[in-house]
Formats: structure tokens, sequence, C-alpha cells
């Protein structure tokens, strides 16, 4: 699977708003990531990072184009195989972390084995070997509000990873955290999360984390500027 393309999104286009407040956030983008690669998306506020991030993620649908990964046409599937493509293999993480306030550190890394009907004692162990392996073995029990945004924002990496996704895509994942901690997490993503069987894409602003890049799209205006090889080539 390694140096093959996880994915490639061609011609892309997405439309937002009517009439006078219609805005066109992506307008032609085509782009490629590979397995083995973290690839980040840079540019101003408002130039379609997060707008790129969801069409490329199953998550939001695009007006125009194509996005293929691992060599399947991600928006020709019917919406119920588009469900179960995210919850199989793709992995989110957002910038406030979106941790359930009422679970345990647990139970909130062993939701997605719960919905893919995984018995609750299993999915709970497989919870805690994930957050082993994130650091945080010895939070399992506390709830979220008991950790610092590292730590909350470890949790929701393991929570990302607990289903092996082959993709994970993070939003800002940084943008609440101090410099060193947000260095933290990505050098520990880099070294820790990403290997030649996945594909890593994360959105931010914060040029800390640029050396720790395969490759960084630009993006302005709604279009793909530039594509520049980052400080880990
Ligand atoms: N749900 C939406 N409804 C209407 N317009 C939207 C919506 N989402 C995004 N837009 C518009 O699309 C454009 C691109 O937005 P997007 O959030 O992708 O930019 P961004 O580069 O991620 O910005 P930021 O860095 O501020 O998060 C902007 O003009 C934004 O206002």
């Amino acid at each position: 699977m390694a140096d093959s393309i996880a994915i490639e999104a061609r011609g892309l286009d997405k439309w937002f708003g009517e009439g006078a407040a219609r805005t066109q956030a992506l307008k032609d983008v085509s782009m490629q990531a590979r397995f083995g690669e973290m690839v980040l998306i840079v540019g101003p506020s408002g130039s379609g990072k997060t707008t790129l991030l969801s069409v490329i993620s199953g998550i939001l649908r695009p007006d125009g184009g194509t996005v293929s990964v691992d060599g399947v046409d991600l928006w020709a599937q019917p919406d119920d195989r588009l469900a179960e493509f995210r919850l199989n293999r793709i992995g989110f993480v957002f910038q406030d972390y979106h941790l359930f306030p009422r679970l345990t550190t647990a139970e909130n890394v062993a939701v997605p084995l719960i919905l893919k009907r995984r018995p609750w004692d299993d999915a709970l162990a497989e919870a805690q070997r994930y957050l082993e392996v994130v650091g945080l073995g010895n939070r399992a029990a506390l709830p979220p509000v008991k950790l610092s945004g590292g730590e909350q924002q470890r949790v929701a990496i393991a929570r990302a990873i607990v289903s092996q996704p082959d993709i994970l895509v993070l939003d800002e994942p940084t943008a609440s955290l101090d410099g060193d901690t947000g260095r933290t997490i990505i050098e520990f993503v880099k070294h820790q999360v990403l290997n030649e069987r996945r594909c890593i894409v994360i959105v931010t602003h914060d040029a800390r984390i640029f050396e720790y890049a395969d490759h960084i799209l630009h993006m302005e205006d709604g279009k793909l500027k530039d594509i520049v090889a980052g400080g880990a080539q």
C-alpha cells in the first residue's frame, strides 16, 4: 500500500449560499495524497481548507469533480455505503476535540467500536489499549474535563485511530493548544500514528508544524495555489 495513492481529488467545485450570498468555496481543486504521507492544507481564513477536507473525507458532497479514496469513487457511493466508509476507513480529529463530557475517557475512545457493534467489554478493553498508545492509560476512568487540552486532544486521536482507519483527517488539531503542546501532538501523530498503510491530512494555520509535512497544499480564494514539499521531504 505504501507509495500508492490514498486520496485523489479531481476538479472539485463547491458552492455555498443562494443569490447574492452565493460563494464558491472550491474552484476546480485537484490534489493527491499517498499512503505513508502526512499532507498539510494551509491558507488564509476562508480560502476553502475545511471545505476541501470535508469533501475528501466524505462529509460534504461536492457540486462538481470526483474524489477517489484507495481507488473507490467516494461520492458515487450510496449514502449507506458512504456512512460505512467513513466509519471504517476514516478517522476524524477536530480543533475542539468533540469529546462527550458525560462519558469517561475510555468510553469516549470506545464510541467508534460501539457504533460498529463491538461488545461493550471488548470495546472498552480495546479503548484502554489505545489510551496506553497515546500515553493516557492511567486516565481511563476520568471524564474529559479533568484532562488538559493536550491530553484531551490525545484522547480524540485515540478515538480516531481505535478502529484503525487508513485515512486520518485533522482540522486545526493544534489551534486550541499552546505551541509546545501542539508540536508534541503533531510529533506524536507523525511518529506513532503515521505508517506506510495510513495517510494523514491536516488543515492548519500553525507554521510550527509545517516541518513535519511531506507536502503542503496552499489554498487561496477556493483554489489550490501551490503544492510544496514540506520539511519531511
Ligand atoms: N456551511 C457554509 N455555508 C455558507 N458558506 C460557507 C459554509 N462553509 C464555508 N462557507 C464559505 O466557504 C468559504 C470557505 O470556507 P472554509 O471554512 O472552507 O475556509 P477555511 O480556509 O477553512 O477558513 P478558516 O481558516 O477560517 O477555517 C468561505 O467563504 C466560507 O464563508
